[in-house]
């Protein structure tokens, strides 16, 4: 088994990033992470992609979160992806975002992937390698969730620019966020901060703020780990409700804008 000091040196960062073929072209790559499954990383991947496209990039979204993709759902897509020239094509959303998943591959969009870990890492890679993304000027790559064989392999495959960390307020005490931070570390990534999901909320009719799970521990959290703390996202059944309905891109919020002019 490796240790955590063979891991970072025994890899050749660059001989182990995967290419693109010749015909595509990916400006910049983001990936956005969680230490846990349910905390928003989905959600916060496609509404950072939504934004940056609102902005005028030209936005991708590599699912690479194979066993729990939900990433074409939120944008209305249902169809299958088509080929042309040995390359797949993405679907391309109401606004332009290219969009590769596993979702777009299955016969029935209730389908469970079960596949082990050897077959996810393959499938992707080949959503970097072997999809026609056409003049990309960022691509957010939604990352497996955890600190898991699928999640090391992502880090170590993806020529990652810089990550985004999403935790929920209960996770920053306790210690998944720091272990994800320090597997970041480890591994050279350069972290562009932390993104704290579902920190509050305001009363429609009062438009009072409610720290539902304590006052936001974002800043201290983040000075402590010496990262940027990127911002905080409302729970905000308006988001919920656009995702559900296939609507995504119709959502519009001020503090995401802000975070995207950060990181583009
Ligand atoms: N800020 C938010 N306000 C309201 N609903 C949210 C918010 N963030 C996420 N959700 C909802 O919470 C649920 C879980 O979010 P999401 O699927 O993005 O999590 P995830 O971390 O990607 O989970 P997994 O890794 O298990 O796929 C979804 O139904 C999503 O629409």
């Amino acid at each position: 088994m490796e240790t955590n000091a063979q891991i970072s040196k025994s890899h050749n960062p660059v001989l182990n990033k995967l290419r693109l073929n010749d015909k595509s072209r990916v400006k910049k790559v983001i990936g956005v992470l969680s230490g846990k499954g349910g905390v928003g990383k989905s959600f916060v991947s496609s509404s950072l992609a939504v934004h940056a496209a609102k902005l005028g990039k030209r936005v991708a979204i590599l699912d690479a979160d194979i066993t729990g993709a939900s990433i074409p759902k939120s944008f209305g897509i249902h169809e299958n992806a088509l080929q042309s020239d040995g390359l797949i094509l993405p679907a391309i959303t109401k606004s332009g975002i290219q969009i590769m998943s596993v979702g777009l591959l299955l016969e029935n969009e209730t389908d469970p992937v079960i596949w082990r870990g050897p077959v996810i890492s393959g499938v992707m890679s080949q959503f970097y390698t072997d999809v026609y993304w056409n003049d990309v000027d960022i691509m957010f790559v939604d990352m497996p969730p955890g600190t898991g064989d699928v999640t090391l392999t992502a880090f170590q495959s993806f020529p990652l620019d810089g990550i985004i960390i999403v935790s929920s307020p209960g996770d920053l005490v306790s210690l998944i966020v720091e272990k994800q931070v320090n597997m970041a570390k480890k591994m050279n990534m350069k972290i562009l901060g932390l993104i704290e999901n579902m920190s509050y909320f305001i009363t429609p009719d009062t438009r009072k703020k409610y720290e539902i799970f304590g006052k936001s521990r974002l800043n201290e959290f983040s000075e402590k780990l010496q990262i940027s703390a990127l911002g905080s996202l409302p729970i905000d059944p308006k988001a919920k409700e656009l995702v559900d309905a296939g609507r995504i891109e119709d959502y519009y919020n001020i503090d995401i804008e802000k975070i995207v002019k950060k990181i583009i």
